[in-house]
């Protein structure tokens, strides 16, 4: 794995799209830090112009790099990076430098900016149209000088190979490891150079030994590329200075409990097929663009009878599965691809109401605070540095592996009930299933699981059962 200097005893990272600073810092110190989750994406922190309706996607077109945000201030922000790293949660920052705004008359920023962008005038920068590319809309994926010299749906393109745009990108990365971040999510990657991304990577300090990193420790930087294969732009042009998000994960996972691919064929699932190499890596079943322009990657919102039953069974595998670096999509409802994420009558964000039962309110859906979720977050902690062993499936859809003698999870995608004596290379005694329930008590809540003398068991998942997954490792031991 590229080091994202997580706490050991932590791992999975949580994209908590749209949350304000000070609720994420409440989040870590009150559930991500105790449930063991290693890190928070949280959304970009620069200051962007304010855009009628409030899309959620305004807040990557930048308009400044002062951290002014509906999510809150540098201070609130600074405040959110100590007490996280303090409950052992990482922060990673999503940075947008490809490209400023595009045209807006009368542009005003979150943080009160204004800027000419018609004339490619920032003050708040201050950029002028020397920094900028040429205008261009990008039309031809076809054509790598074109994806990355011209415009993305019209916002301006900043030229990175230009000595000012680095130092004034790459100041505003320093100031963000100053305050004790991890690393960084790069917006729009296949939209710039992989050499000038290079040099200004190299440019960033080490993390700040104050926050618990070792000192030379370098920042986990991952690289938004949006490649399904058949452009003229690769993954490949990335992933040796940086790791990368593998949009083909989610895709494939998908179409498995979709019914379009078989299970069955997950037993080499990673670089046989065609993905990334897993330390490279980052991975996720949705994330916030797909999960608004693709209806065929699972979100929330999955139609199908069982609700979001099939998402939590894709996100229940890539957190049992040691390929790459797994990340959540912590969502809010949206009934529109632009609708604005929960905000009061002048624009505001509103934050997440905690239910009694852990869930969230206020139109907030916290995926990562599902029971399936954040016990297989527990389960990747468990079976840490394991291979996948002693794979089985039934042909079709019904697979179950182990990982080491730590962890054995049984995946039941087919239509009918999962009846089987499997070898689960466990330690013989009794298991909680962890997504049927939680070990609370020493009582297991849901199912539970006996390992006999030769580490086999008798597994079940029927076919109605509102979980399609099975998983015991050895901290849900009785
Ligand atoms: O129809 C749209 N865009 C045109 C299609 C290109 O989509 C975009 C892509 C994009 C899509 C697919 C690709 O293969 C690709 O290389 C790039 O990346 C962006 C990144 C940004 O920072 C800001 C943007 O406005 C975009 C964007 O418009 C709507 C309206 C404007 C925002 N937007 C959107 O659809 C916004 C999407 C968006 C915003 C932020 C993201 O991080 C992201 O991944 C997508
Ligand atoms: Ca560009």
């Amino acid at each position: 794995q590229k080091d994202l200097h997580y706490v050991p005893g932590h791992n999975g990272m949580v994209h908590l799209f749209e949350w304000k600073w000070g609720k994420i810092a409440e989040e870590c110190e009150n559930f991500l830090g105790p449930m063991g989750f290693g890190g928070v994406q949280v959304s970009p922190i620069q200051e962007n112009v304010i855009i009628k309706n409030r899309p959620w996607w305004e807040r990557y077109q930048p308009i400044s790099y002062k951290w002014a945000t509906r999510s809150g201030t540098a201070k609130e922000f600074k405040d959110m990076v100590r007490r996280c790293n303090n409950a052992g949660v990482r922060i990673y920052v999503d940075v947008v430098f490809n490209h400023m705004t595009g045209n807006h008359k009368n542009a005003k920023g979150t943080g009160g900016s204004t800027a000419d962008t018609q004339n490619f005038n920032y003050p708040g920068v201050p950029y002028s149209g020397f920094d900028f590319h040429v205008s261009c809309p990008i039309n031809n994926y076809q054509d790598a000088g074109n994806v990355r010299n011209c415009e993305l749906s019209g916002l301006h393109d900043l030229d990175q190979s230009k000595e000012y745009v680095r130092e004034k990108i790459v100041n505003f990365l320093n100031k963000i490891i100053d305050v004790g971040v991890a690393g960084y999510r790069v917006d729009a990657a296949k939209h710039m150079w992989p050499e000038d991304l290079k040099v200004i990577y190299s440019r960033v300090k080490n993390l700040n030994p104050e926050h618990n990193f070792p000192s030379g420790a370098r920042p986990y930087v991952f690289q938004e590329v949006i490649d399904y294969g058949g452009e003229a732009i690769s993954k490949y042009e990335y992933n040796s200075f940086g790791a990368v998000t593998e949009f083909r994960y989610g895709i494939e996972l998908s179409n498995a409990l979709n019914g379009k691919n078989q299970l069955k064929w997950f037993s080499n699932w990673g670089e046989a097929w065609g993905l990334l190499p897993s330390q490279d890596a980052v991975v996720f079943i949705d994330n916030h663009d797909t999960q608004r322009g693709h209806p065929e990657i699972l979100t929330y919102k999955s139609s199908k009878k069982y609700k979001a039953m099939i998402l939590q069974m894709a996100v229940a595998f890539m957190l049992a599965h040691p390929y790459g670096t797994a990340r959540i999509m912590s969502s809010f409802a949206f009934d529109s691809f632009d609708a604005n994420p929960p905000q009061d009558s002048i624009g505001n964000l509103i934050s997440p109401t905690i239910n009694s039962d852990k869930t969230c309110g206020n139109g907030w859906i916290c995926e990562h605070r599902w029971r399936q979720v954040y016990n297989m977050v527990r389960f990747r902690i468990a079976a840490n540095n394991t291979d996948v062993n002693n794979w089985w499936d039934n042909g079709q859809n019904q697979i179950a592996f182990s990982r080491g003698n730590a962890g054995f999870i049984a995946i039941n995608g087919d239509g009918h009930d999962f009846k089987q004596h499997l070898y689960t290379s466990l330690q013989p005694g009794i298991y909680c299933d962890v997504i049927s329930g939680n070990l609370e008590n020493n009582v297991c809540t849901g199912k539970t699981v006996t390992v006999d003398q030769n580490g086999k068991a008798y597994i079940e998942i029927l076919a109605n059962e509102e979980d399609g997954v099975l998983a015991i490792h050895r901290q849900s031991k009785l």
